[in-house]
């Protein structure tokens, strides 16, 4: 002990933890502790030294490998040079707009102007035809204000508000205020009396000079006498003029207010983020604006809790916010993340806004630029696109399907270019006023309404067909994306103008128990492919289930307008499935209160929910009797709307028939474009354009109608009709086309013996 104590620089001091152990074995090494020097080694080490490799008697090296390089700490403990770029940045993305969003959109300016000019006008109305009410109040109120004028003058003129100074003065017995204020009052007494003398005189002199005026005049002064009089006459609680707007009793909504609302939805994931940091687990990041007619709050959630989980207790929320359910409209903001909420509370109840159609006045409309559909709860106009689309829409019974195709039917009608085939399969005549517009059109639930709205399915699947050629066959210059543009629709004789379908309660057809399995195949196969062939199928159903809308139809629609339903189930079918889950759901609106109010999916970048506008059955007679008179003007009137009847149009597109009647049995196998030469000889209306077609274009065409009845085309030896070499080239064979009618005759005559 002596020994190290006498000799500080004895080699294990170096190392002070080294010396610290002991010997475990035999305890005879056991080292004597140097304090100060042990003590000197467990000082903190400066980071320089912390990144100097271990010595190899450091006791690093006897626990394991050997680490290199810096520690670096996950979280820096204080900002770093380049952060103020993420600061920049942070506030770059909540800089507030140099023009304000409503000036942004014109639509939404006029609308914004026109409802301040309306506002002001009302007032303006309200108050000027209340002018006898008030007018009677104020020669009510006169006679009081004339005393009141009578007696305020007196006490005036002799200085009546200064007797009880002067009583006091003779109570207190003090000749000298009271003298002074005895001068003071008499010399106010003479200058008054004479100011009241001279108003006086003037008033006598006023009144002689008006008597003699003209009648107008002396009701003129009579009446300002009679108001100044009344107006002074007033009693001091109750107004004069009533409120042409009651103040209105929407509280303003603030950030307590919000968090308010949050917290008592009973989300378990807000609570407990309010409970470990109440100020800062609900962040507001932008101030709480007024946007439309109402009050937004752009809202980041706690951690972990999703908008979808908010918009579940949409009625709690109203209820927390003292408003009517139709007010409260959360919305998420995906493109930030999952738990970013759009709060808006509306002034007005959505479900009590009756939306006006721009369509109501529209002398004609372009389909191409989509149909005005109605509006989102902050007053927004809704459009829907159609060209290129197809559309379903669902809800329960009564929550306002038809109303939403009657917007529908009637921007299509305006546009003379699209021909309308319209079926309501519920028989109640809702779209009738537009049946002058048709091309095709039924109305009924009965077997023969369901197999016209079958018929009409087929017919499509073959117009898809004629249009997939005849667009094909289009030169690129015309056509270069290979769909259906404006100009291509105007060239009426290419036929590959809109063909808007609407299939009303088309439950009604799905599920027919001769019919439906036809129609539903057909269905999807117009749904995947006649979208860019200018082919539009709307479909509406109360009946969302998948016998009543096969499954193909509801994954491959592009916009989906899904009013109330009761169910996740039905949501999903309208909406797409994981609608419910992502908290898009249309079982949040009321029956019948929200009769019109749905979420309208694939129409625009969100999902959103828009109120239809409404069209009642004048409104929708004035339109279809306007667009009719339009299409009339053009010529663009055909089918249903010039008289034909079904029976004329349905046969002449009996394909396999009409090969078997040009074939005759004697020829095995014929050249396709032999085959269509043919066909259009026997129908020149149909198959015209197919013999039109050059060449190769020809053949295919044949090939492709073909296809859906599962016949094949195959290489064929012949010559030409016109005379020449032989040749092989593409063709089809007889027997396979009886063979196919066969097939379909047995499947046609089971189908109606089940
Ligand atoms: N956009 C709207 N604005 C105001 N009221 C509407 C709107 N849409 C529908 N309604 C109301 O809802 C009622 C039912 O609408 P509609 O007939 O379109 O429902 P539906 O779903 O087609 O019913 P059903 O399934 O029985 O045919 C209408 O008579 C109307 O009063």
């Amino acid at each position: 002990m002596t020994h190290q104590q006498d000799n500080p620089n004895h080699e294990d001091d170096k190392d002070p933890d080294r010396s610290a152990a002991p010997d475990h074995e035999n305890g005879k090494d056991a080292d004597i502790v140097h304090l100060d020097t042990a003590r000197a080694g467990r000082q903190p080490q400066s980071p320089a030294d912390r990144s100097e490799p271990d010595t190899e008697d450091s006791p690093a090296n006897t626990d394991g490998p050997v680490l290199e390089g810096a520690v670096v700490r996950v979280d820096q403990p204080s900002p770093t040079a380049a952060d103020w770029r993420t600061a920049l940045e942070a506030k770059a993305r909540s800089r507030q707009p140099i023009v304000p969003l409503w000036l942004r959109s014109r639509a939404e300016a006029i609308e914004t102007v026109r409802w301040i000019s309306l506002h002001y006008l009302h007032v303006a109305g309200y108050q000027v035809s209340r002018v006898p009410l008030y007018g009677g109040r104020l020669t009510a109120r006169a006679p009081r204000g004339f005393l009141r004028l009578v007696g305020g003058v007196i006490k005036w003129t002799f200085d009546l508000e200064g007797e009880p100074v002067r009583l006091a003065a003779v109570q207190k017995a003090d000749p000298e205020a009271y003298l002074k204020l005895s001068r003071q009052r008499d010399t106010r007494v003479r200058l008054r009396t004479l100011v009241s003398i001279t108003a006086l005189v003037t008033l006598l002199i006023a009144g002689f000079i008006v008597a003699d005026q003209t009648n107008p005049v002396q009701w003129m002064t009579l009446a300002i006498a009679i108001a100044t009089l009344g107006i002074l006459g007033k009693p001091a609680d109750r107004p004069l003029i009533n409120r042409a707007v009651v103040p209105s009793t929407v509280e303003k909504l603030t950030s307590d207010i919000v968090i308010r609302s949050l917290t008592v939805l009973g989300i378990a994931g807000i609570n407990q983020a309010i409970a470990k940091n109440p100020k800062d687990a609900i962040r507001f990041v932008a101030p709480i604006t007024r946007d439309g007619p109402g009050w937004r709050a752009d809202i980041d959630l706690p951690y972990g809790v999703t908008v979808a989980d908010v918009m579940d207790k949409r009625d709690r929320m109203a209820s927390a916010l003292r408003r009517p359910l139709g007010c409260i409209w959360p919305e998420g903001d995906s493109t930030i993340h999952e738990g970013r909420l759009i709060l808006w509370v509306g002034d007005k109840d959505l479900s009590k806004t009756v939306v006006k159609s721009p369509l109501l006045k529209a002398s004609s409309h372009d389909l191409f630029k989509g149909i005005p559909f109605g509006c989102d709860p902050r007053g927004r106009a809704v459009a829907v696109p159609v060209v290129e689309q197809n559309i379903l829409i669902g809800s329960q019974p009564g929550q306002g399907k038809t109303a939403s195709v009657r917007v529908l039917a009637s921007g299509a009608a305006l546009d003379p270019s699209a021909e309308l085939w319209i079926h309501e399969l519920k028989g109640t005549g809702d779209l009738d006023p537009h049946e002058q517009n048709c091309h095709r059109y039924v109305s009924g639930i009965e077997d023969e309404a369901i197999g016209y709205a079958a018929d009409s399915l087929m017919l499509l699947r073959k117009e898809v067909m004629r249009r997939a050629a005849a667009l094909k066959a289009l030169p690129p210059d015309l056509c270069p994306d290979k769909k259906v543009t404006r100009q291509i629709a105007d060239k009426r004789s290419l036929g590959l103008h809109p063909l808007v379908a609407i299939f009303d309660e088309c439950q009604n057809l799905f599920a027919h128990a001769e019919y439906g399995d036809k129609a539903g195949e057909d269905a999807e196969f117009i749904i995947k492919l006649g979208r860019a062939l200018g082919v539009i199928l709307v479909l509406a159903t109360q009946r969302p289930d998948k016998d009543s809308l096969p499954t193909g139809i509801s994954a491959n629609v592009t916009i989906r307008f899904c009013l109330r339903v009761a169910g996740q189930l039905e949501n999903d079918m309208i909406l797409g499935t994981s609608a419910y889950k992502n908290g898009i759901r249309a079982t949040v609106f009321q029956p019948k209160v929200d009769a019109g109010i749905g979420y309208l999916l694939g129409a625009t970048p969100m999902p959103k929910v828009v109120r239809t506008a409404y069209l009642d059955t004048p409104a929708t007679q004035r339109i279809a009797d306007r667009a009719h008179a339009l299409r009339a003007s053009t010529g663009a009137l055909s089918g249903h709307a010039l008289g034909e009847t079904p029976e004329q149009h349905a046969p002449t597109f009996d394909l396999l028939a009409d090969i078997l009647a040009v074939v005759p049995p004697s020829e095995a196998k014929v050249w396709n474009e032999a085959v269509v030469d043919r066909l259009a000889e026997l129908r020149p209306d149909i198959y015209g354009p197919w013999a039109r077609l050059e060449g190769g274009a020809k053949t295919a065409q044949l090939t492709t109608a073909l296809k859906p009845y599962g016949i094949k085309t195959m290489q064929v030896w012949g010559t030409p009709e016109s005379g020449g070499k032989g040749a092989n080239r593409i063709g089809v064979a007889r027997d396979d086309i009886t063979t196919a009618i066969t097939h379909r005759d047995r499947g046609r005559g089971s189908s109606a013996a089940s």
